[in-house]
């Protein structure tokens, strides 16, 4: 184990992988304050089910109470914003009422799409470093959150990301396959993902300028030519999408519970 009062700050950390490591070590001193953009403003169309798939229940609680305690817990996070969809915020607040989620500093609506809704978010918030994750991604962890928070300080954006396991086909969009790109090179991104509060204004102004669209906020830093490395995340911080997704979403949960 490396020394105590080690600081991933003022180190050279050789490759993400480290992160989490250093993260369940407990030697992680952050520079910057933290705040959260939690985005629960989407309609859940792919889930089908009546309601914002945030508000369905997965073991006694709604998926957004799981991804607000990650947060909650999280030593590094000072505040959170919650974004919540138009006729929803009273909905929201009581939620975060009966979850005692102290550190969620405001309820605002967003908007059409999830740009729109991070976008929100950032305008509600003042800290130095933000880290933006989807409400419907209820299975990160704390030490998830401060491994992006920490990789974000080296490098000025970080994502957590899992290598693709699946032979990934590009499709001319007529139902043939045109190429197969190399998959060691190929990550499937989850959230949080974290940033300079500035800088990422900054790439939504320019995205909005440029009416570019972007289905992560990695995507609006990328575009400007900028870094944004990986955090090796884990495969069980899957995104509520379909509704196969709720029963393996329950079971992990149950193998968490009878583990701890
Ligand atoms: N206008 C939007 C759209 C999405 N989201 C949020 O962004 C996250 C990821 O989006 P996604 O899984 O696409 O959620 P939905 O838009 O709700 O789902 P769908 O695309 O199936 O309608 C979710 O937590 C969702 O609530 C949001 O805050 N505002
Ligand atoms: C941000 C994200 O969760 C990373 O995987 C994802 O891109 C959200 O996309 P969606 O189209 O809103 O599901």
């Amino acid at each position: 184990m490396p020394p105590s009062g080690f600081s991933v700050t003022s180190y050279s950390v050789p490759s993400f992988v480290c992160y989490s490591s250093i993260v369940r070590w407990g030697i992680l001193k952050m520079s910057w304050e933290w705040g959260a953009v939690v985005v629960a403003a989407g309609r859940g169309t792919r889930m089908g089910a009546a309601d914002n798939k945030v508000y369905l229940e997965l073991g006694g609680k709604t998926v957004l109470d799981y991804a607000l305690d990650a947060f909650e817990r999280c030593a590094v996070v000072s505040s959170i914003v919650l974004v919540v969809g138009e006729g929803e915020t009273e909905r929201a607040a009581t939620i975060v009422a009966a979850g005692s989620y102290g550190k969620v500093a405001d309820v605002i609506v967003g908007g059409a799409e999830r740009q729109d809704s991070v976008y929100a978010g950032l305008g509600a918030l003042r800290t130095q470093g933000v880290l933006v994750h989807d409400a419907a991604r209820p299975l990160v962890s704390p030490e998830q959150i401060a491994a992006c928070c920490a990789a974000a300080e080296d490098h000025g954006a970080s994502a957590l990301a899992v290598p693709v396991k699946d032979t990934i086909k590009v499709s001319d969009g007529q139902g043939f396959i045109v190429a197969t790109p190399e998959r060691s090179t190929l990550w499937s991104v989850q959230t949080p993902q974290a940033f300079g509060r500035l800088e990422l204004m900054q790439a939504h102004r320019q995205a909005k300028e440029d009416g570019a669209a972007a289905t992560d906020d990695a995507m609006l830093i990328e575009r400007l030519g900028r870094k944004v490395a990986i955090v090796r995340g884990d495969y069980a911080n899957l995104k509520i999408t379909t509704p196969e997704d709720l029963p393996i979403a329950e079971l992990l949960l149950d193998k968490w519970r009878r583990q701890s």
